[in-house]
């Protein structure tokens, strides 16, 4: 699978799998920080790669780079912020991922080459 594409544009090449469904930008900023009705953790959304990730609060409890930046990236797009991590972190974050937002795949993947 998408082996005509570059490594860059690939939404999760470390991926198990692409689950999910399609979600929008709009939708993806619903579930930034501020307005998730049960506080942190319980629906907060972000997007690495166009893959959209629902973080949980054992996340936001656990996170090595705090909870204030997780918190900012609720709602967008983190790809670059997550661009430097681990393969640790990669494999942890794919528990995560609920679906796929073609919007920001394309600005934060393919837009960029
Ligand atoms: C989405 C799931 C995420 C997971 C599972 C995760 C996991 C981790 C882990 C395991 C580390 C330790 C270093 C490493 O192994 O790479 C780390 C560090 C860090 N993360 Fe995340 N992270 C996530 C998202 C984010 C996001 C969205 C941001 C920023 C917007 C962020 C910012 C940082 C920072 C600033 C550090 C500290 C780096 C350092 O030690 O210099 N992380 N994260």
């Amino acid at each position: 699978m998408f082996s005509w594409l570059r490594d860059e544009w690939v939404p999760w090449p470390w991926s198990r799998r692409m689950r999910g469904r399609v979600i929008t930008r709009d939708e993806l900023w619903q579930h930034r920080w501020r307005i998730c009705p049960k506080g942190v953790g319980q629906n907060c959304w972000v997007s690495i790669r166009g893959l959209v990730l629902q973080l949980p609060a054992e996340l936001f409890a656990r996170h090595p780079g705090g909870t204030e930046v997780l918190r900012q990236a609720t709602g967008g797009d983190a790809t670059e912020a997550f661009g430097s991590h681990s393969a640790y972190a990669r494999a942890w974050a794919d528990r995560y991922v609920i679906g796929f937002c073609p919007e920001i795949y394309n600005q934060a993947c393919v837009a960029r080459f």
